[in-house]
Parts: structure tokens; C-alpha cells; sequence
């Protein structure tokens, strides 16, 4: 029974290891598309928050998670923490803070 356990515990943390990384990195990833978002809604001058993207982007989350039989509550949360993230990384590029080693240009 021990030795059932060992191997199994290695076996299954393993796996939960790798997949964990691979989240984080795609959740990079997806940060990364969006600071390029954020250039471009500083150029073209449009707002952060767009609420009807973000409404269809969590229905789809939904959605797919339902597919895996994830609770659609867990998945509206998972989504709205990562828009909100989203968000104020955006913020930050279209504010122009200090990033990147540049210093702030506009006066706060
Ligand atoms: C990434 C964007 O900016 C915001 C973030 C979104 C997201 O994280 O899914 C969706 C809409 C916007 O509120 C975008 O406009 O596409």
C-alpha cells in the first residue's frame, strides 16, 4: 500500500506539475497579446474595458469549461480575474507609467 501510494502521489503531482507550468505560461502569453492591445488602444485612442468583448470572452470560457464538466461559476470567476489583471496591465501601458526602464513622460 505505501509503495502504491508513492509511486501514484509522484506520478499524478508530476503531471499536475507540468500542466500548472504550461498554464502559467500560456497565461503570459495572453498578457503579452494584450500589452500589444494596449499600444494600440493608446494609439487609436480607445477605451480599456470593452465590456461586450469581455461578456463574450466569459461566455466562452463557460462554455468550454461546461464541455468538461467545470462548473460555470468557478469558470465566470477564473475569467473575470483574469480580465481584471488584464486590465490593469493595459491601464498601465495607456498611462504610460514606468515600464521597460523608459520613465514616465506625462506628469502624474
Ligand atoms: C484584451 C482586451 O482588453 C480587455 C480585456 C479583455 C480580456 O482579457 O479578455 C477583453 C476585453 C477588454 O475589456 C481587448 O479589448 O480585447
Amino acid at each position: 500500500m505505501q509503495e502504491e501510494w508513492t509511486t501514484g502521489i509522484h506520478t499524478y503531482r508530476s503531471e499536475i506539475d507540468g500542466i500548472d507550468q504550461q498554464m502559467i505560461d500560456y497565461l503570459a502569453k495572453r498578457f503579452e497579446a494584450a500589452k500589444h492591445i494596449a499600444e494600440l488602444k493608446k494609439r487609436c485612442e480607445q477605451p480599456v474595458v470593452q465590456a461586450d468583448r469581455a461578456k463574450e470572452v466569459e461566455r466562452r470560457y463557460v462554455k468550454r469549461g461546461t464541455e468538461h464538466q467545470l462548473g460555470a461559476n468557478f469558470m465566470s470567476r477564473l475569467y473575470q480575474l483574469i480580465h481584471e489583471e488584464t486590465c490593469r496591465i493595459e491601464a498601465e501601458i495607456i498611462k504610460d507609467e514606468v515600464r521597460e526602464g523608459h520613465s514616465r513622460t506625462v506628469a502624474p
